[in-house]
């Protein structure tokens, strides 16, 4: 085992016992650049705001940091080799790209930093948090079904024809180009089935050198979206020595509990949660829609509960804001020590 190996596997240990036990993960970031006017109508989505917004996106990752987020996932959800290829860019091109995401939140959390040491406070008036902590960035890698970009993160349907070795191959040098930019950990977002966990469980196994997470998305509260078995994919996760926390992103609030719970049952690594408001996206209309079921009021009032069962990484997916980490960080007893 090489020195890198003993640091991969505590990176996440070591930096949520110096975040208290509890980390704060940021909110929707797609979501917040489309608050900022952004139209991200385009096969790349939010990765779309690389080639064009450079300043939006600092700024959106150093309105989590004020936020309170400890941790901050780059623009690279859509970003893939094969998208930037499709509008004329060469690899060479879209490997920059790729780097840039990582780049860009690195600087966001340098000015962070100097604001903070420029401060007096670690709470200002106009209510921003600039208190001196370890954050982590973290290098977002979406899914298959998210290049595809129509909804099939949220089906996980990949038809029958689907096989490892096509997921493997679709995501290796995106997976090696982000593993090398200066990227804390990798964020393995929005799984949707059990054959994309796999493919990147094997990826990770060919000498990538930071650690991951991996965060499934689910529509039930009992199976991941594709119907794969939370289990089975939470266990395709459990034993990957790379992977330092397993958990949940982009689902509605109201399944959360149960979730943790089914995870808990398999695995003693560190549980994330980043929920989306409770909306469901509807792929045609290109659009985030109220549900008509259950509501889930403000989720911030069940953060506690979550932590309390089990999970020690919570933040927000898709319609969350600043305000929603804001409101996360007071809630925490851990945080509430440096807020207002
Ligand atoms: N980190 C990504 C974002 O917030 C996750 C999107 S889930 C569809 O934009
Ligand atoms: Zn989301």
């Amino acid at each position: 085992m090489g020195l890198n190996n003993g640091k991969v596997e505590t990176l996440m240990s070591d930096f949520l016992r110096k975040s208290g036990g509890v980390a704060v993960i940021d909110g929707g970031f797609a979501t917040e650049l489309e608050r900022h006017g952004a139209d991200l109508n385009d096969p790349l989505w939010s990765a779309k705001c690389l080639l064009t917004s450079t300043d939006l996106v600092r700024q959106v990752h150093l309105d989590y940091l004020e936020a309170g987020a400890d941790i901050i996932i780059t623009a690279s959800y859509q970003a893939t080799i094969q998208g930037f290829g499709a509008k004329g860019f060469s690899k060479e091109e879209s490997e920059t790209m790729l780097k840039r995401s990582v780049d860009i939140a690195c600087e966001a959390r340098n000015v962070y930093y100097e604001r903070c040491s420029n401060s007096a406070s670690t709470f200002t008036s106009d209510g921003k948090i600039l208190k001196n902590r370890p954050i982590l960035v973290a290098a977002s890698v979406g899914s298959y079904g998210a290049y595809l970009a129509d909804g099939s993160e949220y089906s996980g349907d990949y038809g029958d024809a689907m096989d490892l070795e096509f997921l493997k191959s679709f995501h290796r040098r995106r997976v090696q180009v982000l593993a090398e930019s200066g990227a804390d950990l990798i964020a393995f977002e929005t799984v949707p089935n059990k054959i994309e966990a796999q493919a990147y469980a094997e990826l990770l196994a060919e000498g990538i050198k930071i650690p991951a997470w991996f965060s499934f998305n689910s529509k039930d509260g009992v199976n991941v979206v594709s119907g794969d078995s939370l289990i089975e994919c939470a266990e395709v996760a459990d034993s990957c020595p790379k992977v330092v926390a397993v958990g949940i992103n982009c689902t509605p609030p109201r399944f959360i509990s149960g979730l943790i719970q089914s995870i808990k049952k398999i695995t003693t690594k560190p549980i994330l949660i980043y929920p989306n408001s409770g909306e469901n996206y509807d792929a045609d209309l290109k659009q985030w829609v109220k549900n008509t079921g259950v509501p889930d009021e403000d989720f911030v009032s069940y953060v506690n509960k979550w932590c309390e069962i089990g999970a020690s990484l919570v933040g927000g997916c898709c319609r969350t804001t600043p305000n929603t980490i804001k409101a996360i960080c007071r809630t925490l007893p851990s945080r509430s020590s440096y807020m207002a």
